[in-house]
């Protein structure tokens, strides 16, 4: 029992090492031990004290085992199994969290409704709660209630949930219209590589915001005086970048005009909103969005958010990689469309519905049905563009797919200088994956998959296809510190489960 322990803990340090992309030489050095002794504790042939594996812990910054509930949650996947029915896709966690910023714009009471019940959301409540925001999950659990306080008290922000998430940055918008002076933590999220926040500034700057960076927080002061009395150009057609630029318009007592802007499926949802505050926004869905902000927003406001094209986008991948029939419900399909085109290109069999409305009266939906394919690999390069690009976000499925795919497929993310790396985590699983470069991968299908024990990368998408591919996989694989993928998705184990996937949470002892 003792010695099975051992080889456990031997394969998380390992594996987190790996993750760190070091040697045993490298651990050895840090530790102040021999390559030979990392070995052997890696192999589980060591007695290893606590006090090591918290030295270990500390050097590989990782935590390699932790106590009690409060511990990273785990997943045991028993794969090769079809799955079958429907499923639902949920709201997105990106306009999600752009609304519960713009919250900070009303006075008034702001319901959402159906918000994704997701680990992103409750670090911006947490947030939100610590400055006084009042918030609450109404109708079971299903909606969520924030009242705003008459001042926010941001002396006592929470800046251990803040530094968790990047949606932290689109406090800036709205904040500039509240106080003159403020401070908020450095934006978090995944490590994905170096995102800078230079394009929010650049758009922000117009509204007289400055922002001197130090000491882990961002130090923001208004001049009242500059207003963006020409249009704003962004630098980047970033989707945060035009909401923010969007929530500081929303107050300003003028017209704004914000060119280049994202025309992206969180920044419609957020002009919706918007629109509902009583704000015009004209151009929702183009590039130059007109907005005629009004100084004092008081309303008490109801909105539905959209579903979430990358959860759709997820789930069909799960279908392909199982090569089941599954029908995925409520699929925004303006926010998917290229994507199928290039899979309808590379063979899949699936069936659409007439489309309806979503929620929100303007998204429109269908249900898609997907049935198993003999997919060949597309003859062009994948690659995403901002929107109506192919999504940033829906690249990295790409990657389980073209696995399963016939012939091989190049996948080019120029946009993240991390994330195609990750993606070669399927090759602990039998995938065929070679690293090109830091941006661009040759995947080669078909795969025969097999069960792994491995550590999640620390990123949503990669993270979510390789447990894709654990589902697709004959055997029980392990699928270690998911908070990641609760970051964006809802109960996926469970959800997943419901459509005939065998996948058990588990914490450490
Ligand atoms: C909360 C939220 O909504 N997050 C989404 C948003 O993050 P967000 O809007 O924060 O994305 P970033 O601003 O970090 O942009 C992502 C990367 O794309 C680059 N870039 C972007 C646009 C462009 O026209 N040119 C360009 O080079 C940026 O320099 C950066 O390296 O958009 C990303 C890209 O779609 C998505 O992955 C995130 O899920
Ligand atoms: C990169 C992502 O999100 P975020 O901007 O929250 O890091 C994502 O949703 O894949």
């Amino acid at each position: 029992m003792a010695d099975d322990y051992l080889v456990r803990i031997g394969k998380l340090i390992r594996d987190a090492r790996q993750h760190r992309g070091w040697t045993q030489t490298q651990l050895a050095e840090a530790l102040g031990t021999s390559q030979s002794a990392v070995n052997r504790i890696e192999r589980g042939n060591q007695n290893i004290s606590l006090e090591m594996i918290a030295r270990i812990g500390e050097a590989l910054d990782s935590e390699i085992v932790s106590l009690g509930y409060a511990g990273p949650m785990h997943l045991r996947v028993v794969g090769g199994r079809r799955l079958s029915g429907a499923i639902d896709v949920k709201t997105s966690k990106n306009a999600c969290v752009a609304l519960l910023c713009a919250s900070l714009l009303n006075k008034g009471r702001t319901v959402l409704r159906r918000v994704a019940r997701i680990e992103e959301v409750y670090r911006l409540l947490e947030v939100l709660n610590s400055i006084g925001v009042r918030t609450r999950w109404i109708n079971d659990g299903v909606d969520l209630e924030l009242v705003p306080p008459a001042d926010l008290d941001m002396a006592s922000i929470d800046a251990e949930a803040a530094v968790r998430t990047r949606s932290i940055i689109m406090f800036f918008g709205p904040l500039l219209h509240r106080m003159d002076h403020f401070k908020l933590p450095y934006a978090g999220g995944c490590d994905l590589g170096t995102r800078t926040i230079e394009p929010h500034m650049i758009a922000l700057r117009r509204f007289g915001l400055d922002i001197a960076a130090t000491e882990g927080q961002y130090h923001a002061q208004v001049d009242r005086a500059i207003r963006p009395d020409r249009p704003i150009v962004l630098t980047e057609r970033g989707d945060t970048v035009t909401e923010n630029a969007l929530l500081a318009a929303a107050r300003h007592d003028g017209v704004t005009v914000i060119r280049n802007a994202s025309s992206n499926y969180m920044v419609q949802d957020l002009c919706f909103f918007l629109e509902a505050l009583g704000v015009r926004v004209e151009g929702i869905g183009t590039t130059t969005l007109t907005v005629h902000g009004v100084p004092t927003i008081d309303v008490d406001v109801d909105y539905s958010p959209s579903e979430d094209p990358v959860e759709a986008m997820s789930l069909l991948a799960a279908a392909v990689v199982t090569e089941s029939e599954l029908t995925v419900r409520r699929v925004p399909i303006e926010f998917l469309e290229i994507e199928l085109a290039v899979l309808e290109e590379m063979g899949l069999d699936h069936d659409r519905s007439p489309e309806y409305s979503a929620d929100n009266g303007r998204t429109r939906l269908i249900d898609l049905t997907v049935r198993p394919s003999k997919l060949e690999a597309p003859i062009d390069k994948i690659h995403p563009m901002p929107f109506p690009g192919l999504n940033i976000d829906n690249v990295p499925f790409f990657a389980a797919i073209a696995a399963v795919a016939q012939g091989k497929t190049l996948i080019h993310d120029w946009v993240y200088d991390n994330r195609a790396i990750y993606l070669t985590d399927l090759n602990r699983l039998g995938g065929r994956l070679q690293l090109l470069d830091p941006h661009r991968v040759l995947v080669e299908g078909p795969t025969r998959w097999r069960a792994a024990e491995m550590m999640c990368p620390p990123a949503l998408r990669p993270a979510v296809v390789v447990l894709l591919a654990m589902m697709a996989a004959e055997g029980t694989s392990v699928l270690r510190n998911v908070y990641v993928i609760n970051r964006g998705y809802e109960d996926l184990a469970e959800r997943l489960n419901t459509i005939g996937a065998q996948i058990e949470i588990f914490r450490d002892i």
